[in-house]
């Protein structure tokens, strides 16, 4: 199976319209070149572009929705477009991931469940998601986490009891944490043994440097691939039988001890 991450850049001086047209171009362009095609977390934004949230809200079915649901079709790829803030009936805001089938049927959506900032940015502005999701995939079943929701092992091992052998991350993720980025790519493959594929915004916005080097990983914790810090389009082949034969000779995953008692304080 072949995957491509697109590292697009996001800085400012580009229009959300015209870069939502350039990620679709980018999408095109891998027909015939990968199966299952990635694009980072809040791309028409950026995730640090905190007051742009609002003005940029869209409904589910809104422009991104139909510009990425063509380019999956145009293209012919499964297409993880990243998320989108969206803004649901109520006004309530959610960092929501798109997920197309070839055919640009919406496959699946993800509203993350762990928003960042503490107390300001994303973690005030947006509502959390509340359901795990999964997407079945002819060669593999996805598992769907955004940026922050890397730190949080809980939610891959739900994923991993709802059957997901491969992890699409899209993320935001800035370089002054881009060793943690690599570290928690690397654990959840590992802990998890499945693939890991995290795909990270360039450039600079809301005077954030992004740390680029989207990653995939497999799931003995290798790295296959890495990005660089610039746009760029990492494209990698992986056998996704390599998560049963993991999880067969290494049966790890068949030792968990559920329900251990934690003593109180
Ligand atoms: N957009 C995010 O979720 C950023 C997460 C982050 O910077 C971190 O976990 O560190």
């Amino acid at each position: 199976m072949r995957a491509s991450l697109i590292q697009i850049a996001v800085n400012e001086g580009e229009s959300v319209e015209a870069r939502r047209r350039r990620a679709a171009s980018l999408v095109r362009d891998r027909a015939g070149a990968a199966d299952l095609v990635v694009l980072p977390e809040l791309w028409t934004t950026g995730a640090f572009a905190f007051e742009e949230f609002g003005t940029a809200a869209e409904p589910l079915r809104g422009p991104t929705y139909e510009a990425m649901a063509k380019a999956a079709s145009d293209a012919g790829v499964w297409l993880h477009a990243g998320s989108v803030p969206e803004r649901d009936r109520d006004g309530t805001l959610y960092n929501t991931s798109l997920v197309f089938s070839p055919d640009g049927d919406l496959a699946a959506a993800y509203r993350k469940i762990h928003r960042f900032g503490f107390d300001k940015g994303e973690a005030v502005l947006m509502g959390a998601g509340r359901d795990l999701v999964t997407v079945r995939l002819p060669e593999t079943t996805l598992g769907v986490a955004t940026c922050y929701d890397l730190r949080f092992p809980e939610l891959f091992r739900g994923l991993v009891d709802a059957g997901a052998e491969t992890f699409v991350v899209p993320a935001g993720w800035p370089e002054r944490r881009r060793s943690h980025w690599t570290l928690l790519a690397q654990a959840r493959a590992v802990e998890n043994q499945a693939f890991v594929l995290a795909c990270a915004t360039a450039g600079t916005h809301a005077g954030v440097p992004q740390a680029g080097h989207s990653i995939v990983v497999d799931p003995w914790g290798e790295v296959l691939a890495q990005a660089g810090a610039d746009e760029e389009v990492l494209t990698v082949e992986f056998d996704p039988a390599k998560v049963a034969r993991t999880r067969e000779q290494f049966p790890a995953l068949k030792d968990r001890v559920l329900g251990v008692e934690v003593p109180r304080r």
